[in-house]
């Protein structure tokens, strides 16, 4: 297993933000995570990420338990992630923030990549490559000299999709990739989430569109209150009264 979240907790007053939540995530492989507002779905990925401590539980990466250690420590070891409200480097351009991306993994770092050290040419032109590569597969490369706040919205959240892959993590965390996407964009971006899963990068994907999350995710964790209240194929999950009941109301039908 790539991750395994196990007995994951985290209160806000006396409030279960999330309580035992355990469940793991295959390489490759992608997991929706579903649940009412408030349910405890953005919690989770803080606490994943390394933002927000747990009270209690383990999460472990390819062997490795992660928590305790700071956040880009976490996206060292592989994990990144993409924000409900964008974090672009809104005067940086589309190109620069996907370079931005890369530098995480990079030898020398964000910073240092600013001075022409001798060796630094060599990786830049790399990092700037596959950057590009990177843009022309999610559809952007016509746009990488434009300045990321000259984009349109969907464009802005495709770009910080592409900025979170330049590190080459094994799991990118996606809040929200489908919001304010129109069905054309949110079509690109399924059959886009579905290709990343076939070149080995894992998701797990917090989603309200249920079209998205019935046809790209492989398995469902649902959340309700803070607790996990089922797990299952896509199948599984659009016929558990439970789910139904917690996320829809007791007469109407996922998706
Ligand atoms: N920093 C915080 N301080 C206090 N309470 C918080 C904090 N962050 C989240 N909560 C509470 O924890 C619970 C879970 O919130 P969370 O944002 O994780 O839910 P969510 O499923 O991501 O919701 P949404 O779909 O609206 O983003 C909610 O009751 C929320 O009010």
């Amino acid at each position: 297993m790539l991750l395994e979240l196990s007995g994951v907790t985290k209160h806000f007053g006396g409030i279960a933000a999330v309580k035992d939540i355990g469940f793991s995530v295959a390489e490759g492989s992608i997991v929706a995570l579903i649940g009412p507002n408030g349910a405890g779905k953005t919690t989770l990925f803080n606490i994943i990420t390394g933002t927000l401590p747990p009270e209690k539980g383990s999460i472990v990466i390819k062997g490795r338990d992660i928590v305790g250690l700071k956040p880009f420590e976490i996206a060292s070891a592989g994990i990144t992630r993409t924000f409900q409200n964008l974090q672009l480097f809104s005067n940086m351009t589309v190109l620069e923030n996907v370079m931005a991306g890369a530098h995480l993994r990079s030898k020398k770092g964000f910073i240092r990549s600013f001075f022409t050290f001798p060796g630094n040419c060599r990786e830049e032109r790399k990092i700037r490559e596959e950057s590009l590569a990177l843009l022309e597969d999610i559809g952007l490369v016509e746009t990488a000299g434009l300045f990321a706040s000259e984009l349109p919205f969907g464009k802005q959240r495709l770009l910080e999709i592409a900025r979170a892959l330049a590190s080459h993590p094994g799991l990118v965390l996606l809040d929200e990739p489908a919001a304010g996407l129109n069905p054309a964009e949110t079509e690109i971006l399924t059959v886009y989430l579905k290709e990343l899963k076939t070149k080995g990068t894992a998701l797990i994907l917090i989603e309200h569109d249920m079209q998205t999350v019935m046809e790209a995710a492989d398995r469902i964790v649902v959340l309700n209150f803070g607790q996990m209240i089922a797990e299952g194929t896509p199948a599984e999950i659009q016929a558990n009264t439970e789910v139904i009941k917690a996320y829809l109301g007791e007469d109407e039908k996922i998706a």
